[in-house]
């Protein structure tokens, strides 16, 4: 039989990692507790806790509420909340234009932290991503001429793979269709230069969509852990976060032979006279990392999905929410028909990149939908402009934000500030094309701008601000346009037999996302 020393000896490691463990747990949950207390020299939104229900409760379920109470009752003013990732900073919408260009050693964009990449990207480390907000900012940006024709190409061919093709009504999940349409259209752009046909590839388009909806469930899930140190366990065991590995393998064995391929036809450009370098992100990516990495495919694989991820999610969904707006308020159907016919007619019958923006009622339709009904997955609805402090950062008001400090802008608040837009529960289709006329009309040069889809200001937020607005709101304008005015002239929709008005939307946290039971009627004009 072993002695209590020798038991003693061989347990001995295992003790004493145990007491580590404890020791950092402690170590950790002081940090936090820490970490989790509200800046005492902001104010703090408290409630009664019996009536309205528990900080974390609220913050989970109700953060749209809770924003827009705080806002208005600390209204200019900066306060505090509550959030799954600590206390965060509520700021007003001139706090936040001041803030909104501050450099990223001091203001960087926390958007990412949020969507937890140490898990969810892993095993890359999650400043690789960097290259893609590079690709969608410049590459996608400077090349959107070039990729719009094969956009454009590419909506009517989605459109009758995705939608019915039948002439009497049929029931849709017009969410999931919305999103596979999406992935196919700018899977076009993203993934479907010269030879190469990826976004036409079943796989592909499977992982797309797979990928993303498992990303973000991830994500959500594990921000909804209280403690982020028993994250990594829960992150262990949780199956959408496998599945997220396994998509990324996917991509790598697709991303691959492409990217080999293309390897060597580069090289015969010294004799090929006839050598066309692909344009696509693909390309973009492979040609902005350094060399050292121009190997990693799994990487490359894994790249090309968080292009799709970031980009697809958000524009299907308000593509969505645009589509419930036409069938509650039909009256706007024969208006923007009325346009788009015009419009196309004036361009022989194609779309081209500048036809877009002649579509002014269409943009004013889509921007009042983000206003009304911001279609986001990623704590967009209630909340963007999310940033940390890196360095202490001083307010207007005089306040210091200690390194560290979360900050957010309460989007879906000030979209409904009657100060910014007058009357502002009405949903009114035509809300910005009559502010542009207006613009018009009085001479105000920015104003034609100023009120488009794209536009960003202190008081349209919903892509953010400064800095780090949202790179690819210009590609999720035309993808919309292109894709809404097609339904419009070739599909009728309404909704089932005795719904009258549009399911409601599912919120969790700041995440807003049609209610996954949404169903629509649709068919095929005759
Ligand atoms: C209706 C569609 C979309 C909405 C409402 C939306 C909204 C947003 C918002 C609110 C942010 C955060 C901005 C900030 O923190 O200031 C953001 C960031 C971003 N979006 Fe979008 N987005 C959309 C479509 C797209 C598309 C189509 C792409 C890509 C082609 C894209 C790529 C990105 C990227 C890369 C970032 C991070 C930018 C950075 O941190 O610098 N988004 N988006």
């Amino acid at each position: 039989m072993p002695s209590w020393s020798s038991n003693f000896t061989s347990s001995a490691p295992v003790l004493g990692l145990g007491l580590i463990a404890i020791l950092s747990c402690t170590w950790i949950l002081l940090q936090r507790s820490r970490a989790s207390a509200p800046n005492p020299s902001i104010q703090h939104y408290q409630w009664d806790n019996r009536a309205a229900g528990t900080a974390k409760k609220r913050w989970l379920w109700d953060s749209l509420t809770l924003l827009r109470e705080g806002y208005f009752r600390f209204y200019n003013q900066p306060w505090q909340v509550w959030t799954s990732e600590g206390y965060q900073v509520v700021l007003p919408p001139s706090y936040v234009d001041e803030l909104k260009m501050l450099p990223d050693h001091t203001l960087p964009s926390s958007l990412r932290e949020f969507m937890l990449p140490q898990y969810t990207f892993k095993p890359f480390p999650s400043w690789k991503l960097d290259y893609v907000n590079h690709v969608i900012l410049h590459d996608l940006n400077k090349n959107m001429a070039k990729v719009f024709p094969a956009m454009s190409e590419e909506v009517d061919f989605a459109l009758s793979e995705e939608f019915p093709s039948s002439t009497d009504w049929t029931e849709t999940d017009i969410a999931t269709q919305a999103l596979r349409l999406i992935c196919r259209i700018s899977g076009r752009a993203f993934v479907g230069s010269g030879s190469t046909d990826l976004h036409r590839n079943e796989e592909w388009i499977d992982i797309s969509c797979r990928y993303t909806k498992d990303l973000f469930l991830a994500a959500l899930k594990l921000r909804a852990v209280p403690f982020s140190f028993l994250r990594p366990l829960v992150a262990f065991f949780l199956p959408d976060l496998r599945r997220v590995y396994r998509h990324n393998d996917r991509a790598r064995a697709l991303v691959q032979p492409i990217l080999q391929q293309r390897e060597r036809d580069a090289k015969t450009v010294v004799v090929d006279p006839g050598y066309v370098k692909p344009n696509d992100t693909i390309q973009w990516l492979h040609d902005l990392i350094p060399d050292g990495d121009k190997k990693d495919y799994a990487y490359q694989g894994a790249a090309q999905l968080a292009i799709t991820a970031v980009s697809v999610q958000s524009t299907s969904k308000l593509i969505v929410n645009i589509m419930l707006n036409l069938i509650e308020y039909a009256e706007y159907v024969p208006v923007l028909v009325e346009e788009i016919k015009t419009v196309q007619a004036e361009c022989g019958g194609h779309w081209t990149l500048a036809s877009m923006g002649r579509l002014e009622k269409l943009d004013s339709f889509m921007r009042e939908s983000l206003r009304f009904e911001p279609p986001l997955t990623v704590d967009l609805k209630t909340a963007t402009f999310q940033r940390r402090a890196m360095k202490p950062v001083k307010l207007r008001d005089g306040t210091v934000l200690p390194p560290g400090t979360l900050m957010l802008a309460p989007a879906d608040a000030i979209a409904f500030d009657r100060t910014f837009y007058p009357d502002p529960e009405t949903f009114d289709g035509l809300r910005f094309e009559k502010l542009r006329q207006q613009a018009v009309e009085t001479g105000e040069v920015q104003g034609k701008v100023r009120h488009q889809f794209v536009a960003t200001s202190k008081t349209q937020v919903q892509f953010g601000l400064g800095r780090h607005a949202c790179p690819g709101r210009w590609f999720a304008g035309h993808a919309i346009k292109l894709v809404v005015a097609s339904v419009l002239l070739n599909y009728d929709f309404k909704f089932r037999d005795g719904e009258v008005n549009k399911t409601k939307t599912f919120l969790f946290q700041t995440t807003n996302m049609p209610h996954p039971k949404t169903r629509i009627l649709i068919r095929k004009k005759l």
